[in-house]
């Protein structure tokens, strides 16, 4: 049958040759909260003041068997019974600091979250970094969001997507807050890159919910 016969002209196949429309890959909408200035000047410098005492130290990690130190410093404080496993280490709780447990208590108040340990990162200058990674330990509690508030230098934290690589960049700035909803840790990973420019020190505390107790006894 030839197409006249139908009734109507078909287009030709040349007439249907043209640009491809431009359709926009889907992008994934990241679990995050950005919330710039959480903290005021003089609360930074109360915090800031008060971790020059912590007792930050650099564990060794193992790659492929060979020893390293991790490229920061870090402290863990948290409540009893939130020993805390990470980089195949099982650190202690150290007691809550007063200026720290302060900003716990106001996020809880403000966020309405659950938070029972702190994680800091000190950063002494830009060739300090924390590599692509998710805060996925089995002893965070399901669901639960890490808040995360910065001081001292402006680093960019880079967080992409597992399956589509999709990437997004925040500036985290001295006395910025941001949060990680579930399932962030599940899809995204993210990572604290090089920044050969910055020299002066940045601090990090990411707030999380453990499971209780989820290491005792063994
Ligand atoms: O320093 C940061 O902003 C991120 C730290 C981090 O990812 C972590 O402690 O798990
Ligand atoms: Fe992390």
């Amino acid at each position: 049958m030839r197409q006249q016969d139908l009734g109507f002209d078909w287009p030709q196949a040349s007439s249907l040759a043209g640009p491809a429309p431009a359709v926009e890959p889907e992008r994934v909408v990241a679990p995050v909260t950005y919330v710039p200035g959480y903290l005021n000047p003089a609360q930074q410098a109360a915090l800031y003041e008060e971790a020059k005492g912590y007792p930050l130290s650099s564990p060794d990690i193992r790659v492929y068997g060979q020893r390293y130190k991790i490229p920061r410093s870090q402290a863990w404080f948290g409540d009893d019974g939130c020993d805390y496993l990470f980089s195949s280490h099982l650190v202690k709780a150290l007691p809550w600091p007063k200026y720290a447990n302060k900003l716990r208590h106001k996020l809880m108040r403000e966020l309405g979250l659950r938070l029972n340990g702190v994680l800091v990162n000190c950063y002494a200058d830009g060739s300090e970094t924390v590599g692509w990674h998710s805060d996925d330990e089995t002893e965070i509690a399901p669901h639960s969001t890490i808040a995360s508030v910065s001081l001292g230098a402006t680093r960019d934290f880079v967080i992409r997507h597992k399956q589509t690589q999709q990437k997004m960049s925040f500036a985290l700035a001295a006395g910025d807050l941001l949060l990680m909803h579930w399932p962030m840790q599940q899809e995204w990973e993210h990572a604290l890159p090089k920044r050969l420019k910055v020299t002066e020190p940045r601090l990090n505390f990411t707030f999380r919910h453990l499971l209780v107790d989820f290491h005792a006894g063994g």
